[in-house]
């Protein structure tokens, strides 16, 4: 467990190793320093949140939040861009993060996105890929042009630049699976541990929009019509747990399980009204609580340093 209990789940580690930093610095790189915003999907908006837990977790974990009492979280909507100004239809992949507040004052985290898996196995390939992708685009090449390029210089990004193409713009951001990608162990009141990933999927079931009607929509067309839907209505999120097998990795966020593995729905998430941003929100997905454990994917565990740094940066430019 990382730091659960500190304010805002600040990380202690903060300021972070050469390679976080050199990270940090690598996406910086893509669109330029845009002071005070995340280092990444700069660009979101915050809602105030109820999650209602069925009780059908309390069987593989303790956790507090997956028991049956209902707790409060903040989610952010938001997209992936490192650059805050860019238009919601340019940034193809989308951001729901949550962070619960647990009964005893300390709060844990899930940080989902539109895409099953990640582009990279590791921290170091994730830099080279970034440094990559800068220079890629300093050279020219179009969006399609730059995901043949990457693919072929990086085998592991293949599955998630596939799964890139085929993105259809959101109708909305209540209406977009979110995948938690990365594996977590369960730990039940014995000791036993099972591996999981988490899923969050609308109740009212995903909608995209054509590209035609897409490149009508405002530049900021998924905040404004979260706002106007909140004033109507409560949108609400299943969480799943879908449970690895023997032989499913559980270090690799490049590599999807199969899609018949055991899930259960476990607790519904119900939005109520769009908030501004609180004070020091960070969104670490290594923040876990007792009941919960990470796996040993390297990509989970340097999120944490990563998003210290980045947290680092945009406050000290406040
Ligand atoms: C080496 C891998 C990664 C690095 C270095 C990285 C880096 C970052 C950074 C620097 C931020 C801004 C943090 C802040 O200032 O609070 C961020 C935010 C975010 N990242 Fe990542 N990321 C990585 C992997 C992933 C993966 C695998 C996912 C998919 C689940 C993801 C989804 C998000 C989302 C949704 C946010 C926005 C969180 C919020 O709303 O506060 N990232 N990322």
């Amino acid at each position: 467990m990382k730091d659960s209990g500190s304010p805002g789940g600040i990380p202690a580690a903060a300021g972070g190793s050469g390679l976080t930093s050199q990270a940090v610095d690598a996406i910086e790189d893509l669109s330029g320093v845009h002071p005070g915003y995340r280092r990444a999907h700069a660009k979101g908006i915050c809602c105030r949140a109820v999650f209602r837990p069925n009780g059908l977790a309390v069987p593989f974990t303790t956790a507090a939040h997956l028991q049956e009492q209902e707790v409060e979280a903040v989610v952010r909507f938001s997209g992936s861009s490192t650059d805050p100004a860019l238009a919601d239809l340019l940034s193809p992949a989308k951001g729901m993060a949550v962070q619960f507040s647990l009964p005893d004052g300390s709060i844990t985290n899930l940080v989902g996105v539109t895409l099953p898996v990640f582009f990279a196995r590791t921290p170091e390939s994730f830099v080279d890929i970034v440094r990559f992708v800068h220079r890629a685009r300093a050279g020219n090449l179009g969006p399609l042009e730059l995901i043949k390029e990457i693919s072929a210089h990086f085998t592991e990004s293949k599955s998630s630049f596939l799964a890139l193409k085929k993105l259809q713009p959101p109708a909305s951001y209540a209406e977009s699976r979110y995948y938690c990608i990365h594996t977590y162990f369960l730990v039940d009141a014995e000791g036993n541990k099972r591996p999981v990933k988490f899923e969050w999927t609308p109740v009212t079931g995903v909608r995209a929009l054509s590209l035609e009607d897409a490149s009508q929509q405002p530049d900021h067309y998924l905040e404004d019509e979260l706002a106007l839907r909140l004033q109507d209505e409560s949108p609400v999120f299943q969480l799943a747990v879908i449970f690895g097998e023997e032989d499913d990795p559980t270090d690799d966020p490049t590599h999807a399980w199969p899609d018949e593995r055991r899930r259960i729905e476990i607790g519904n998430l119900h939005l109520t009204e769009i908030i501004d941003e609180p004070d020091g929100l960070l969104m670490d997905p290594a923040v876990v609580p007792a009941g919960i454990a990470l796996s040993e994917d390297p990509i989970l565990h340097f999120r944490h340093s990563a998003y210290g740094e980045s947290f680092r940066r945009r406050r000290e430019e406040h």
